[in-house]
């Protein structure tokens, strides 16, 4: 299994404040990698840097062997802010359409796209008369158009009911068995256990980089959420 992302001693500033303070991490092609975290972390600040729409201070972010946000990479990138990116005034089907039309696909794509997030039956309604889940989901769609090599999802399971939000897990799954490779934001640690691979940052540090197997066994918890308060704990300690 090769490396998707490679991040080296990223320092990023915000408003004059550093709030990424020196993260080195990789992050192996074909899985899905859980970045969790507190809010104010820093999630959103490290996905930014790796979808190279982030100015930062130091460090480098090298993303499918290339410096992120480099041009070739706009087309095997997809990402998705935790607003949804989508038209309102347009249909689910047209989103999608306009979507693939942009990188010269056709309306196969859309649709298969449409059907992978659930909404098949909602295809012809426009995404403004849509529930916020919903809309959250037509913005997924779009960004899975074309099969990127890099899915980036931050907290995409937000307002997702849970039989939504284990389909859409499957989903990823089956997207990672075939190659892709996925960086998923969330704050809800029951979704941490459904992912390869844990990035557990706090206060812009990372204090975990492992498997959830192993970050439980770690912790000497099986609770992925105990572990996690006893990393900070642990830190808390080494740093007092
Ligand atoms: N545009 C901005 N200007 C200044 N500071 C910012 C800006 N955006 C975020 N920050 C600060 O950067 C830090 C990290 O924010 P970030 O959005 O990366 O956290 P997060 O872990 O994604 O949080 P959440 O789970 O709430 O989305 C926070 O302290 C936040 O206040």
């Amino acid at each position: 299994m090769g490396t998707a992302i490679e991040v080296r001693d990223l320092v990023v500033e915000r408003g004059r404040r550093e709030v990424l303070h020196g993260i080195t991490c990789t992050i192996p092609s074909g899985s899905v990698t859980g970045l969790l975290g507190p809010s104010g972390s820093g999630k959103t600040t490290l996905i930014r840097a790796v979808v190279g729409v982030q100015i930062v201070k130091s460090g480098e972010v090298t993303v499918l062997g290339r410096p992120a946000g480099s041009a070739p990479l706009r087309s095997q990138v997809g990402y998705v802010t935790q607003a949804p990116s989508v038209y309102a005034d347009l249909s689910v089907r047209e989103n999608a359409r306009y979507f693939a039309a942009l990188l010269g696909l056709g309306a196969a794509e859309a649709d298969r796209a449409i059907a992978d997030v659930g909404l098949a039956d909602a295809r012809g309604q426009l995404v403004g008369n849509l529930s916020g889940g919903q809309r959250s989901r037509a913005s997924l769609a779009c960004a899975m158009i074309g099969e990127p090599k890099l899915l980036v999802l931050d907290e995409p399971t937000v307002g997702q009911d849970p039989v939504l939000r284990a389909d859409l897990w499957a989903r990823f799954h089956e997207l990672a068995d075939a190659g892709t490779t996925l960086l998923v934001s969330s704050h809800v640690m029951d979704e941490a256990g459904r992912c390869d691979r844990l990035l557990l940052i706090r206060e812009g540090r990372l204090i975990g980089d492992d498997t959830p197997a192993a970050i439980r066994t770690a912790a000497g918890t099986d609770d992925l959420e105990e572990a996690f308060l006893r990393l900070i704990r642990e830190r808390e300690q080494v740093t007092a």
